[in-house]
């Protein structure tokens, strides 16, 4: 019998000028940009954090320390396919994703379509099971300042 376990991510990036904004494997055109050690994609990272969480491997920093210059300015894509390798070396597959990205502009509906396929190809999983929803938190907090975007990710995932 299959055995199913669930996992969750949750992440922050400062959104700056002068930066690129990398944004679930696709790049976003934005007076800002997302601020981190890799390129700071925040969807990309509550995606390993869930998955990795899921199958009680840690979490992204355990497997790519930002201290350490391998992966300065990395493309999160690298990360979450040496993740996927790294869930089915332990026996999982993804069951199915829900993400939430929580970004005041822009606005991301018109993108999604875009990096549910990508994400779809960088896992090798279908693109039906991953979702991909955004808010505003309506001018509140640093999200709502534009100073920063979150993003939060529940993972199923079972044993094959
Ligand atoms: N960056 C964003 C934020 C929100 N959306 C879409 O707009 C809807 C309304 O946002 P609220 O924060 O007012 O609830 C939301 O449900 C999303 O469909 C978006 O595309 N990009
Ligand atoms: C991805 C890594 C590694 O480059 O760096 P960041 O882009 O800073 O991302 P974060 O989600 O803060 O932590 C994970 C890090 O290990």
């Amino acid at each position: 019998m299959n055995k199913f376990r669930i996992g969750f991510g949750y992440d922050v990036h400062q959104l700056k000028e002068g930066h690129e904004f990398w944004l679930g494997g696709i790049k976003l055109e934005h007076e800002k940009g997302a601020f981190g050690h890799s390129d700071a994609d925040v969807l990309i990272h509550v995606i390993c954090d869930a998955l990795l969480g899921a199958a009680n491997l840690r979490d992204i920093g355990h497997h790519f320390s930002d201290q350490d210059p391998k992966f300065k300015g990395i493309d999160s894509k690298i990360l979450l396919a040496e993740v996927m390798v790294l869930l089915r070396e332990a026996g999982y597959e993804v069951g199915n994703l829900d993400t939430t990205i929580c970004l005041q502009l822009p606005k991301i509906n018109p993108h999604i379509p875009t990096m549910k396929k990508c994400l779809s190809e960088v896992m090798n999983v279908s693109e039906n099971e991953i979702s991909i929803k955004a808010t505003t938190t309506e001018k509140l907090g640093f999200v709502g300042r534009q100073e920063g975007v979150s993003a939060y990710c529940s993972a199923l995932i079972y044993s094959v």
